[in-house]
């Protein structure tokens, strides 16, 4: 697909004042990889690089008003959902996307930030597993993973494939299975498909990366999810996809450090590839 337009692409998360996670890595992301981006903001975060202080939610009412008034004018291409706070958030951007139907919906379930942190009740967890149903592509990381799989976290990339076929098989969608919280010297992504007919060729297509020696890992969840929902509605396949977006989330890791934001767990440089080339 070459389509004369950036895509456009709706970020639905909560925000990060340091610029580092949430609707704001989100929206670099998009930028980084080509498309036009978009925010609807669920939560307001006050947090940094060293952690979560507080979140505010305002009410549900105004999350469908902005909802609305993106959907009533744009169309749009691609939603990445990031943090969803509670329960009543979930069904708000339920119904929202059971009346908009997207044409491609990326869902990261967000539950615990990189600091250790609550991004989402506890209680809200069972809505947010049946949210991952009326997604297209999933992105947990290795905890959030197990809770949707509804077991212990996973000790090794072989525990975690099968956890992520697993998860695909039960809520009917692709995960992308993120190695990034495991240890050793390659840093593995891989789509995980189970069912008959996959979005991805055989079910499975794997991503390899080397470990970047870095604490800078602040958003590379949310990073991530963003880059690959821009990607597919570029028109890449979706293993294209993933080997583009992994070696660009490498290059900004690598670089990561030069940035010197914060004291904590640093952000990505999402405009790795730009530096330099402007005048
Ligand atoms: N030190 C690292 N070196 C290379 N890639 C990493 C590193 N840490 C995380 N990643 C990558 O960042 C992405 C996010 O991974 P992960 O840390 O598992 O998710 P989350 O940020 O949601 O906890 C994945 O593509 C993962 O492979
Ligand atoms: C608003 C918001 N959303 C998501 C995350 C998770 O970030 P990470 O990708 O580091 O797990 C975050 N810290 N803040």
């Amino acid at each position: 697909m070459n389509r004369a337009h950036a895509p456009r692409v709706l970020s639905i998360a909560g925000t990060d004042p340091t610029g580092g996670a949430g609707m704001h890595a989100d929206l670099k992301a998009i930028s980084a990889m080509g498309g036009y981006g978009m925010a609807v903001v669920t939560a307001l975060v006050a947090q940094n690089t060293c952690g979560v202080r507080s979140v505010h939610v305002p009410p549900v009412s105004f999350l469908r008003e902005q909802l609305d008034a993106v959907s009533d004018d744009v169309v749009i291409d691609a939603v990445k959902i990031g943090m969803l706070a509670d329960a009543d958030i979930i069904a708000t951007v339920r119904g929202w996307l059971d009346n908009v139907r997207p044409p491609l919906v990326v869902l990261d379930p967000v539950m615990v930030a990189t600091s250790g942190d609550r991004l989402l009740d506890a209680s809200a967890e069972g809505a947010l597993r049946e949210l991952c149903r009326v997604a297209d592509l999933i992105t947990p990381n290795l905890p959030e993973l197990a809770v949707l799989a509804e077991t212990a976290e996973a000790a090794d990339w072989h525990q975690a494939v099968s956890q992520a076929r697993q998860v695909s098989r039960d809520l009917g969608t692709t995960v992308l299975l993120k190695g990034g919280h495991l240890t050793g010297a390659d840093a593995p992504d891989a789509l995980v498909d189970a069912r008959p007919d996959p979005a991805v060729p055989g079910g499975y297509a794997e991503a390899h990366a080397p470990r970047v020696a870095t604490t800078c890992t602040h958003g590379t969840g949310c990073t991530i999810s963003s880059a690959m929902a821009t990607r597919i509605a570029a028109g890449d396949t979706w293993p294209q996809a993933l080997e583009r977006v992994k070696a660009w989330l490498t290059r900004a890791l690598t670089a990561a450090a030069d940035l010197e934001v914060g004291q904590g767990h640093g952000p990505v440089d999402h405009f790795v590839d730009l530096r330099g080339c402007i005048r």
